[in-house]
């Protein structure tokens, strides 16, 4: 099986995308990832360009060992002499020579003859040759330029010592067939084509890179130049990882391999998406938050059945967290038992059933169902009505140079009284919630805590939503008052009131188990 090699140009191309600026060190970060992943070539910027860009295609060359680091450079001296000046201390210093052939860009854009065009490229080829190792030409606009002078750029320039041979599809204007049928033309037209490797650059204006370099691999090319997430100028470049998991996923029918180290995508992609700031949008192939998320009950139905039903790659094999059975509007049964037995509820039938209705109802009202809202939906349904502790009254003594005091009453069902206690504490909310635990005997780990109004206005409802965690039980408590510290006390107890009864089932349940039967 034959090997495709992957060019990484998301430091040069990436970074055009408006609004991205790397630094230097940023530069570098995100190069020694791209060697952990184990791309072959890392393009880590345009020398020529800007003192800045110079210093971070010298400082990625003398930081990355194993790939070849290549500068892009215009068909000019001081672009090829300020490449040299960059990388020759590089481990391996290469060059990307770049001149556009088409009969727009050499109209409109050079103002050059086509021979003048041919004249260039060698020339410089032949004088980027005098030091690089890797001299890479790329034919910009190759996808609009006429075949037979294709050909003949791509004849001068092999005689001179290229040893990568681009067509780039600058303008992302190619169909999959038409972009493959150049580099089959040139195969059969090109004297020595053998002696470059031929290289595809595709670009995403009518989303078809990604598609357009794998139609390229079919080919023949052995190179494909991309970026992580597909960012780059305009709609951004072919997004490297979906070619490698194209190739991978469906390596029976392409029959060629990489040396991408796939369990690195992830990481490589978020730290991409962390430093240029461009987002990654959640259902963008392979590294999308959704990728790997199933919310239909029917898909989800089958997950749980076999993973392949739904899934032809597996999140593990990108680096990604395990799939995800998101729960929400069409989820069905079988996900949701799943889903509360891995969160510790044992539910028979019947439960399952009464809960799943409810379950309907608030996915109507609630795009996403998250965690706490299944939590609320069991303790809501069995355990409200048996009520340990009634919450009273609170009160506080807040001063701005004392810590605040707070003193509150509740009622214990257990035992019949009424209590009351006080306590400090590091503000209002923690002095409530200290006090309460002083009532109860016990702390409880408080591990989330949310506060938003319900209604408008100064008088408006405050809702308060409290997690907290007793060992291995874990609880949501609701409060809701238009005094936001009274919504607190009331949240904090009806949390405290579903750990004390979410023990004693257990408790009872326990007793159950170790009672004999018959006894
Ligand atoms: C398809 C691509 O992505 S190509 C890479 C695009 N990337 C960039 O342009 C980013 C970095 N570019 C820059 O910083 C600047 O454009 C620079 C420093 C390279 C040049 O800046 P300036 O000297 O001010 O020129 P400017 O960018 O305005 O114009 C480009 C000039 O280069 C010429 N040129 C364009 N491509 C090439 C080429 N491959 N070889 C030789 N000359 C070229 C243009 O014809 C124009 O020449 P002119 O001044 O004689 O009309
Ligand atoms: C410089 C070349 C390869 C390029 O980026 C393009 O043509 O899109």
């Amino acid at each position: 099986m034959r090997t495709v090699q992957f060019f990484d140009t998301t430091l040069r191309d990436g970074e055009q995308s408006p609004g991205v600026n790397l630094s230097t060190g940023e530069k570098v970060e995100i190069a020694l990832q791209l060697e952990k992943l184990g791309v072959h070539v890392i393009e880590a910027g345009f020398a020529a360009s800007s003192p800045g860009d110079f210093q971070s295609v010298q400082a990625v060359g003398r930081a990355v060992k194993k790939p070849v680091v290549v500068t892009l450079a215009r068909a000019v001296e001081k672009d090829i002499e300020a490449a040299w000046e960059a990388l020759k201390d590089a481990e391996h210093p290469g060059i990307h020579i770049f001149l556009a052939t088409s009969p727009i860009h050499r109209k409109y854009k050079l103002n050059m003859t086509k021979e003048q065009v041919l004249e260039r490229a060698e020339y410089a080829v032949r004088l980027a040759k005098k030091n690089f190792p890797h001299v890479e030409f790329s034919t910009e606009d190759g996808g609009r330029t006429e075949k037979e002078f294709l050909a003949q750029v791509a004849e001068r320039v092999i005689e001179a010592g290229a040893d990568v041979l681009n067509i780039p599809d600058t303008v992302g204007y190619m169909t999959p067939e038409e972009y493959a049928g150049i580099f089959r033309y040139l195969k059969q037209h090109v004297p020595n084509i053998d002696r470059v490797r031929l290289s595809a650059h595709c670009h995403d204006d009518l989303g078809m890179a990604v598609a357009n370099s794998l139609a390229a691999i079919e080919a023949g090319v052995e190179q494909v130049e991309g970026t992580i997430n597909g960012i780059g100028e305009r709609a951004g470049n072919a997004a490297l990882e979906e070619i490698a998991m194209a190739l991978k996923t469906r390596e029976s029918y392409y029959q060629v391999q990489t040396d991408l180290e796939l369990k690195e995508i992830a990481k490589t992609s978020r730290m991409v998406s962390k430093l240029t700031g461009m987002l990654v949008p959640g259902n963008k192939a392979v590294v999308g938050a959704n990728a790997f998320a199933h919310e239909a009950g029917i898909h989800q139905d089958g997950m749980l059945k076999n993973r392949s039903t739904y899934e032809i790659m597996s999140p593990e094999t990108v680096g990604q967290t395990a799939s995800q059975l998101v729960m929400g509007k069409h989820s069905g049964r079988h996900a949701f038992r799943d889903k509360l037995t891995q969160m510790g509820y044992q539910l028979n039938d019947e439960q399952i059933n009464q809960l799943f209705i409810r379950f309907k109802e608030l996915t109507d009202r609630k795009k996403r169902i998250e965690d706490e809202d299944l939590i609320s939906l069991v303790e809501e349904k069995w355990g409200e009505s048996q009520e340990v502790l009634t919450f009273e009254a609170v009160h506080l003594s807040y001063s701005s140079q004392l810590l605040p005091t707070a003193s509150i009453r509740i009622r214990d069902a257990r035992d019949g009284q009424v209590k009351e206690e006080a306590a400090c504490g590091n503000g209002s909310v923690d002095a409530i919630f200290k006090a309460v635990d002083r009532v109860v005997g016990e702390s409880m780990e408080l591990v989330d805590y949310k506060i938003h109004s319900v209604t408008h206005g100064t008088d408006a409802l405050g809702e308060v939503y409290v997690r907290l965690r007793q060992g291995d039980v874990t609880v949501q408590g609701r409060g809701v008052s238009t005094d936001v510290l009274e919504a607190s006390a009331r949240a904090y107890v009806n949390a405290v009131n579903r750990v004390l009864l979410r023990r004693d089932s257990r408790q009872e349940q326990l007793k159950k188990e170790l009672t004999p039967a018959g006894s």
